[in-house]
């Protein structure tokens, strides 16, 4: 039997590896991978080097999409064909959302010419979980936190919003939006709805 592709997607604070740690932790996925992008990789690692200062924007897409490509190539691939589930937290919807914001001097459509670039070798989600928050309650969440990336911007997170909910308008069958400005609780239920009715199918 072939695996299952699920993705957690949203803008940086709204919620993702708090919900990563409690599926984890979730009796119903013991036998699940998990996984996330960037990678721990050494491709991964380039990639938090090339965030973490001021590298040109379309080199930054490039390891990105390189980091996906070993990804897939050495996890998701194998992991799938063995039957298994996998969740990844950030995946190729990632890169559409926030490099399509980061490139939109630099080219015409940017999010569409990064689709088309993974187009042929990515690996479709079977579900995508959208956790949708205001940017400005999303950074005084990642302010509380500590660190920070140079995405997290207010005028940039509400950019790279906006791309994520066109891509949900898009593909309505593969999104599943969440409303993360709630309780823990009732986040949850809703993530273990949406995933139980894809493995179920
Ligand atoms: N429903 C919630 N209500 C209040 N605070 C929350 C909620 N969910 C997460 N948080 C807090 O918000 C902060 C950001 O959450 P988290 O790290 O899970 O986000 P993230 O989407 O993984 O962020 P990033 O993409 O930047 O890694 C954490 O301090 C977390 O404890
Ligand atoms: C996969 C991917 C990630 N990003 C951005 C999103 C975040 O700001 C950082 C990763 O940091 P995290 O807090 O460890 O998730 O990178 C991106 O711009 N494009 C991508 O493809």
């Amino acid at each position: 039997m072939k695996g299952k592709l699920i993705t957690l997607e949203g803008i940086d604070g709204s919620g993702k590896s708090t919900i990563t740690s409690f599926l984890n932790s979730h009796p119903s996925f013991a036998n699940a991978v998990f996984t996330r992008e960037p990678t721990t990789s050494w491709i991964g690692d380039a990639v938090y080097k090339a965030i973490q200062s001021d590298t040109d924007e379309l080199a930054e897409l490039m390891l990105f999409t390189a980091d996906h490509a070993d990804h897939i190539a050495t996890l998701i691939r194998p992991a799938i064909e063995e039957g298994k589930i996998v969740i990844s937290d950030r995946y190729s919807d990632s890169r559409y959302a926030y490099q399509g914001m980061t490139l939109k001097e630099r080219m015409e459509e940017p999010m569409e010419w990064i689709q088309m670039i993974h187009r042929g070798w990515t690996i479709i989600p079977d579900l995508t979980l959208l956790f949708d928050i205001d940017p400005a309650v999303a950074v005084q969440r990642c302010s509380k936190r500590g660190e920070q990336t140079k995405f997290e911007k207010i005028d940039l997170l509400k950019g790279v919003r906006e791309n994520y909910l066109k891509l949900a308008e898009k593909e309505p069958e593969r999104f599943v939006v969440i409303d993360t400005d709630r309780k823990l609780k009732e986040i949850e239920k809703d993530v273990l709805q949406a995933i139980t009715s894809i493995i179920e199918n």
